[in-house]
């Protein structure tokens, strides 16, 4: 895609994303009565968002001017966390993480692969290169631990030794005949010079001959030049400086120093031209300030300190009369708050008068549903009129160099040189201050200033620090740690697997039981969304993860076979993550408290140096186990359970760093704290018809099968109630080289997998029971009953009011 079209589509997608902020501003900022109007609205928007953010993604991936990607990814970020945001709200509105959302799709004319999360490319195309060298390094470590076997090398067969042998000998005689004609060749044209130079030539031939010469090499320079500038026009060739630019950037290594030097110039070219007068403007307000405060409080304040921010503070200060306003609000708050506290001393004290919950429930209903508060809107809300302001405008067709604007990195620039200036100005004025503290109001400034430090210093705000979070290994570097954990099988190799290889379809049967009232529970594209919501795109970008609705766990809870961990590898793959496995067979190796303790703290410290990081605990229900403990094993167990819940609290925003729980069996695991540490579950449901159809052909052919004498249909539907496994394990059973071989004699029936397959139990219909029965029993599954329970007690007692009111009217 040229670079102008890339242009083209970012336009046109900001237009769109700012009629949408414009539609925002509009509706969700009124308060809404009616539910199904706000899911209507949440959900157009999302499916809208979605939209900007498939096209914006394309419009970034080509791109190649670094200020124009930094604005489109900002924009990126910014679609991602409000998407997030909006799903956030759909779910406390409807309780439940499915929602239909057919009839929208159809009032917008999408279809069903519109909802489908688009993965943003540049998770991994801008860390490929780390990437890259992290999986060899971790290939490495494993083949010297013996935990990989060397590819064997294949002997070659004596067909393709000779035919090597072959192309090197066609090879050589075709090199040594050219040889030969080009000798001819030579030889021909010094015979023909030697006759022209025994005939005399006449100094106008001799012109007209050196004419032709040049003029032939001045018309074939020309013709190239206007044929390279026609290319960069079209913009299907760059132009010669940016090549190298892009040459250069294919290195993270060098794209960092080039990105460096040149901020390096512009902060010194800043610094120089505007320098002075930033440090002038800083002393006057400075200044200003202080004589102000000595004007209302009589003496002049202390200096404050850098660590709080130095004088910061003080330039953001505006006005005196502020400062009071904010005194009084203070006070007023402080009061308020005390009344409050008295109130319900007493309120305690004597017996509290009946409430009247009706009265509570039409104060609800009064107030409607109103939108949560953003961190989303301002971002995206900056980015668009940064747009207007820097890009709008220009012409992106002309712009052959995509030279970077300098303006724009100066603005960036000019932040750090006003702090850079700031700390030298503090220094200045504090000793200025000083001074004049002691000859105006004769105060020992340092003495005070002293004895407030070391009042300050004494009273430290004590904070307990978990277990998990003291470094416990002070004096090892992040590689060696990394070496251990591989060593250990802590940190293992992702499968490259996209999220997209998940197959499966919408499953026809759930959507009816869902509208006759039945719990929702995903269907396969919606395990792929919600995966994707909730695992991807939080730990492929540094802001959404920071920003948007925080989700530190996720529990993939579903029979055998049904893709848990394919869905582990796939987000390790598609956000460029490192996984660790925490599964309880491999804590083994680290007995005892201190011994789980240590693994733990390493895994978070590798995870959040090296971040994004999933850590995998696969069979997770067994940690979980009610009953009695019996054994070491389940001791170990036991303590990894009470661990967990610290290892989430020292996970921080800024730290790209999920857990993620695969099951069989949830409903072996003691409720209570299974989903309090596993703030999202995602139920994997078990393959339909569509998918089992499609499941099988893909397999088969994979595995090098041929779909002639097969019938699909009749495996699809006899495979009824198998998962995703078994289908796979069915074709590499039948499939074995032999069989491959026999393919030719002996075409491939449908009885061969129909054997194998029965060989498999299918998921019964008790199992799927049960999992629905615990899903029912999670805080979201009991959210989900209460909402309907009462829906349907406001719908009963609607219908017998309006049975009384009829009654009524026929008296
Ligand atoms: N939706 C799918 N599309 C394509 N292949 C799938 C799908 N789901 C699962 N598979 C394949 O099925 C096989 C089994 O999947 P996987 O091991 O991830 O299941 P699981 O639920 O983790 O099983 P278990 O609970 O037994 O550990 C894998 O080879 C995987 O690639």
């Amino acid at each position: 895609m040229s670079q102008a079209t890339c242009c083209q589509i970012w336009t046109d997608t900001q237009r769109e994303l700012d009629a949408m902020l414009q539609r925002e501003r509009e509706e969700f900022l009124q308060p809404q009565e009616d539910p199904e109007q706000v899911m209507k609205m949440l959900a157009t928007a999302y499916v809208q968002y979605l939209a900007i953010l498939r096209k914006l993604d394309e419009a970034h991936a080509p791109l190649i001017h670094q200020q124009k990607r930094a604005a489109v990814r900002h924009a990126l970020d910014g679609v991602m966390g409000r998407i997030l945001e909006i799903k956030g709200e759909m779910v406390a509105l409807e309780k439940s993480e499915c929602h239909s959302m057919a009839a929208i799709l159809m009032e917008l004319q999408r279809v069903p692969e519109d909802i489908e999360i688009p993965i943003p490319k540049y998770f991994i195309k801008e860390n490929l290169g780390i990437l890259q060298y992290r999986e060899k390094y971790l290939h490495e470590i494993l083949l010297n631990a013996g935990l990989l076997k060397q590819e064997a090398v294949r002997a070659m067969t004596l067909e393709e030794g000779i035919r090597v042998i072959q192309v090197a000998e066609r090879a050589r005689q075709g090199r040594a005949r050219a040889a030969f004609m080009r000798r001819i060749y030579l030889e021909e044209k010094r015979q023909s010079k030697k006759q022209e130079q025994t005939m005399a030539k006449s100094p106008d031939d001799a012109a007209t001959c050196i004419q032709k010469v040049w003029r032939g090499h001045r018309q074939r320079r020309e013709t190239e030049r206007l044929r390279e500038e026609e290319m960069i026009f079209l913009g299907m060739s760059l132009p010669p400086e940016l090549e190298v630019m892009i040459s250069l950037q294919k290195t993270n290594v060098l794209e960092g120093e080039v990105q460096e030097r040149a901020n390096f110039s512009f902060r010194h070219e800043l610094r120089a031209a505007e320098g002075p007068h930033i440090k002038e403007t800083f002393q006057d307000e400075i200044t200003q300030c202080f004589l102000e405060c000595r004007h209302i409080t009589g003496r002049f304040p202390d200096y404050p300190p850098e660590k709080t921010g130095g004088s910061k503070a003080l330039i953001i200060e505006k006005h005196p009369e502020e400062i009071v306003e904010e005194l009084a609000a203070k006070k007023a708050k402080a009061e308020a708050e005390k009344n409050e506290k008295d109130k319900k001393v007493k309120e305690a004290k004597e017996p509290a008068p009946e409430k009247k919950p009706q009265k509570v429930e039409k104060q609800v209903v009064d107030e409607g549903w109103k939108m949560g508060p953003s961190n989303f809107l301002s971002m995206l809300e900056e980015g668009s009129s940064q747009y207007q302001v820097f890009w709008e405008n220009r012409e992106h067709k002309s712009d052959f160099l995509q030279d970077h604007d300098p303006e724009l990195i100066k603005a960036g620039e000019r932040e750090e040189v006003e702090e850079e200036i700031r700390v030298q100005v503090d220094e200045v004025m504090e000793e200025k201050l000083l001074r004049v503290k002691e000859v105006v109001d004769g105060e020992t400034g340092p003495g005070q200033v002293k004895a407030v430090k070391e009042k300050t210093s004494k009273t430290p705000v004590k904070k307990k620090i978990s277990e998990l979070e003291k470094d416990l290994t002070p004096d090892r570097t992040i590689d060696s740690l990394y070496q251990q954990l591989a060593e250990e099988r802590l940190l293992i190799q992702v499968k490259n697997v996209n999220l997209s290889d998940y197959m499966g379809y919408d499953d026809c049967v759930r959507s009816l039981l869902r509208e006759t009232g039945a719990q929702p529970l995903p269907s396969i594209p919606e395990v792929r969304q919600l995966v994707a919501l909730y695992g991807i795109l939080p730990l492929g970008s540094q802001t959404v993860h920071e920003n948007a609705p925080l989700v530190k766990s996720l529990l993939l809870a579903g029979p055998a076979g049904v893709g848990k961990k394919m869905l582990v590898h796939a987000i390790c793959t598609e956000a460029g993550a490192n996984l660790f496995s925490l599964t309880p067979s491999n804590t083994g190796k680290y007995p005892g408290k201190d011994g789980l303790i240590m693994v733990l703290h390493m895994i978070l410290k590798v995870g959040k140096e090296l971040q994004p990081s999933v850590v995998w605990i696969g069979d997770t229900e067994r940690i979980y186990s009610k009953g009695a403990t019996k054994g070491e094993e389940e001791v170990n167990f036991k303590r990894l359970a009470r661990l967990l819940p610290q290892f989430l609290r020292a996970l921080k925003p800024k730290d790209r760093v999920l857990l993620v729980g695969t099951t069989r069996r949830p409903f072996d695991a003691n409720p209570g704290p299974f989903c309090k540490v596993y703030q999202k579950i995602i139920l994997v449901p078990k393959p339909d018809y569509l998918t089992r159809f499609a499941l099988w052909k893909h397999y088969i052919l994979q595995c090098g099968g041929v779909l002639t004498k097969l019938n699909l249909n009749c495996l699809a539907q006899v495979s009824d109630g198998f998962t995703q496994g078994h289908v796979v394990d069915v074709v590499h059973t039948v499939l074995t080289e032999l069989r491959l071989l026999q393919m030719a004699r002996k075409p491939l029936r449908t009885a061969e997998f129909v054997t194998s397959l029965a060989r498999h139990d299918p998921v019964y219909n008790e199992e799927e029971e049960a999992f629905q029965a615990w899903y029912a029993k999670t805080p979201l599954g009991k959210a989900w009953n209460a909402a309907r329970e009462t829906d349907e007690d406001g719908k009963g007692k609607r219908k017998k009011k309006k049975g009384k009111g009829k009654k009524k009217g026929k008296k």
